[in-house]
């Protein structure tokens, strides 16, 4: 099978890397630069410093070269950029080939997750998303972890299964999508909570509350969206916000940390070179709470932070003030 990955930021790399060792794998960047020192220097410096990258790997700023020869289409572009990337690509996609988003985030005005972007885009191609506790250095340092891969159709979610799996990193097969893309963007917002809380100086109770109740959120939007709750009790969710919301990789829960410590998210946002979807996805997943009618008090603050409208302290203080406990979940 030949794989082709869209975007060579920390994940896209990540995955591309893992994918070369097993099959013919190109990875499509946007700056020569990268392509080039990919291909022949097999490293990425400037998103996984210090980490060799397979030596099969190949590169290439050419979106018609990277994707015409593609048996899987994966993309790992951040979910601002998705739609415009995938649309530049899709004529060059031939028929039916498959299409696996690796992004953990919700389209802006749309408010449709990225494999309905998919769908849209590419109408009768197989739209899958790859989503959980995946902290892309870890992966690379060939720590051991597991994800899951989200798809309808049972024979295109074993096919993908095989190319993606690789010997320290382990792919379970979901057929709840919506239960996997909404978990992946949820988390990314609580992670920012849970790193404002580690700012703030708080303590393991308190860290436990916010990933516990956080699942609550995830489970919420994600049921009343048609998901099945024990995929958020997974990987997928429990699993992807455990590692988000503790490690110090994660850049959602670092934003907040900064912001925690009272840092302004301008000044986070400007030093940083990568994504952290949540700053984006908080507004998105409460007009989606609006649509299907449930409530999202963490999500709410955090919101209220990232438009300037709380300071940290005063969200932590409106999560932990009366008037919550009746919350469902
Ligand atoms: N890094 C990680 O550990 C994980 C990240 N993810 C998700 O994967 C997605 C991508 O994240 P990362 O690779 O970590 O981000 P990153 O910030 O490390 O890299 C983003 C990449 O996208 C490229 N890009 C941005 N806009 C583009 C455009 N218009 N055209 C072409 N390329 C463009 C950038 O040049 C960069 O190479 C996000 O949704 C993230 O939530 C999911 C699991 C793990
Ligand atoms: O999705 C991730 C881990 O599963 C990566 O999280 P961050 O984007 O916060 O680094």
């Amino acid at each position: 099978m030949n794989v082709t990955v869209l975007g060579s930021g920390s994940w896209g790399t990540t995955m591309a890397s893992l994918a070369a060792t097993r099959n013919p794998t190109l990875l499509w960047a946007r700056r020569a630069e990268t392509a080039d020192e990919v291909t022949t220097r097999h490293t990425n410096e400037r998103y996984l410093p210090g980490f060799p990258l397979s030596r099969q790997l190949r590169a290439t700023v050419d979106l018609d070269e990277a994707c015409a020869g593609a048996d899987v289409l994966v993309v790992a572009v951040p979910s601002a950029n998705f739609r415009a990337v995938l649309a530049e690509a899709a004529p060059s996609v031939r028929p039916w080939v498959p299409v696996v988003s690796l992004t953990k985030g919700l389209e802006r005005g749309s408010l449709l997750r990225m494999t309905q972007v998919v769908e849209e885009l590419l109408p009768g191609h197989p739209a899958a998303a790859l989503t959980g506790p995946n902290l892309a250095r870890e992966i690379m340092a060939g720590q051991a972890a597991a994800s899951v891969l989200a798809t309808k159709d049972p024979g295109v979610a074993a096919a993908l299964q095989a190319v993606l799996t690789h010997r320290m990193f382990r792919v379970y097969r979901n057929h709840d999508v919506i239960g996997c893309e909404v978990g992946g963007a949820l988390k990314n917002v609580i992670a920012i909570a849970a790193g404002i809380a580690e700012g703030l100086g708080v303590g393991d109770n308190t860290r436990a509350a916010v990933i516990t109740r956080g699942l609550a959120e995830l489970t919420r939007l994600g049921v009343a969206m048609g998901a099945q709750p024990q995929t958020l009790a997974g990987l997928a969710g429990m699993g992807d916000l455990i590692a988000t919301c503790m490690s110090p990789l994660s850049r959602n829960r670092s934003v907040g940390e900064q912001l925690g410590r009272g840092r302004n998210l301008p000044d986070i946002l400007a030093e940083m070179h990568m994504v952290a979807e949540g700053v984006g996805t908080a507004g998105l997943v409460l007009e989606l709470a609006d649509r299907w009618g449930v409530e999202l008090p963490i999500c709410r603050e955090i919101d209220r932070v990232v438009r300037g409208d709380a300071s940290p302290l005063e969200a932590y203080r409106g999560l932990v003030a009366p008037g919550h406990e009746a919350d469902p979940g």
